[in-house]
């Protein structure tokens, strides 16, 4: 049995698969949310090209674990994960918990807080929003990468419409981290991955950010994988020289809608705090730990935490680039 907790867009996209194809799901509800997920009755996915995607409504759960739960699926943000844990209790043997969080923190937070439990990454290739209650919209393929380990959770997950692919230990979250750079840029301009990806200004920026993420993480020796068929080298050089032809790319290979926009957009008009610190934040904390300062994603975080503060200012490609000195 699954059980899922973060009933948000990417907690909805995946119970929606995982519901209609016939999956043993759970899902944890809140008594504030209770009545609402009942009267919204089951789950539905908006999807980009096709028909929508309606699943019945799982069992509700007020128990983040049942007795049968063999995976506790974590898809909520990364600030509400300690509540998470702290409501877990002392987890039986048997249970994965399974992190959908974007970032590289959360399976070392689940290894201090709970070191006997196994943890293991399911990284999120879609992108998707939150419309409702258990209403979401999906702007992409279905896309997932899981780590290799756990065979039995890989039978779950494939054959139910999402495409699982494979991950040696974490180098799919590194590389997944690597793209995320990117939800800063969006958050600040309020812009597309049509416009990140097409527009000259933002193309630079990303270029310059992901770079100096690439530095250091090959600096520390860590593993990476980026979700494309490309090193970072030619990436680089698509972003700089590719004019719109890495829009088109991104386009063809995660089927991506003309109108969908990085999550951090969505955090950032709902005013709600951003992930931002583990993304960005991250790599300013490895370049700490190398004494190898990341200049540009410290700049990022400071400006999207300034953002978190006040009222959303959208600054255009250009102020943007001004700012970060580029
Ligand atoms: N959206 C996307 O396209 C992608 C998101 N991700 C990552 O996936 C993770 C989830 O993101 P996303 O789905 O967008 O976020 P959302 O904010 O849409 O959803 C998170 C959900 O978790 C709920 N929640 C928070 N705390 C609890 C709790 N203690 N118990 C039960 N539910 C809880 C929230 O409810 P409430 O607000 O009512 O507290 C909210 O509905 C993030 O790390 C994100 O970066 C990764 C790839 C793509
Ligand atoms: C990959 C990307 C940018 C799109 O799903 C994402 O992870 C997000 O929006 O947070």
């Amino acid at each position: 049995m699954i059980t899922l907790v973060g009933a948000g867009a990417v907690g909805i996209t995946l119970a929606s698969y995982l519901a209609a194809a016939g999956r043993p799901l759970r899902l944890y509800v809140r008594a504030k949310d209770r009545a609402a997920f009942e009267q919204a009755g089951r789950l539905r996915l908006e999807r980009p090209r096709g028909a929508a995607l309606e699943a019945p409504l799982p069992t509700l759960t007020e128990r983040l674990l049942d007795a049968d739960t063999r995976y506790l699926l974590i898809a909520t943000k990364f600030g509400a994960l300690d509540g998470v844990i702290d409501a877990l209790g002392t987890p039986p043997p048997g249970l994965s918990l399974v992190s959908t969080l974007n970032g590289v923190r959360a399976l070392p937070r689940l290894g201090e807080r709970l070191p006997q439990t196994p943890a293991l990454a399911l990284t999120i290739m879609f992108n998707a929003q939150h419309l409702g209650p258990l209403h979401a919209q999906l702007t992409t393929k279905p896309a997932v990468i899981l780590a290799d380990g756990d065979e039995q959770l890989r039978s779950l997950l494939e054959g139910s419409g999402l495409a699982v692919g494979r991950s040696r230990g974490e180098e799919a979250c590194w590389g997944k981290l690597l793209i995320n750079l990117a939800n800063a840029i969006g958050a600040l301009t309020q812009s597309t991955f049509r416009d990140l990806l097409s527009e000259p200004d933002l193309r630079r920026i990303f270029a310059a950010v992901l770079e100096e993420a690439v530095d250091r993480i090959e600096a520390a020796n860590i593993a990476y994988k980026l979700p494309m068929p490309l090193p970072h080298a030619a990436y680089r050089q698509l972003l700089l020289r590719g004019g719109p032809l890495t829009w088109w790319l991104a386009r063809l290979k995660n089927g991506l809608d003309d109108g969908a926009y990085p999550s951090m957009v969505s955090d950032v008009r709902a005013g709600r705090a951003t992930e931002v610190r583990q993304l960005n934040g991250e790599i300013v904390a490895l370049g700490e730990r190398l004494s190898w300062p990341a200049p540009l994603n410290a700049r990022l975080v400071e400006l999207v935490e300034a953002l978190e503060l006040s009222s959303p200012a959208r600054l255009s490609p250009d102020e943007l680039r001004r700012q970060l000195g580029l």
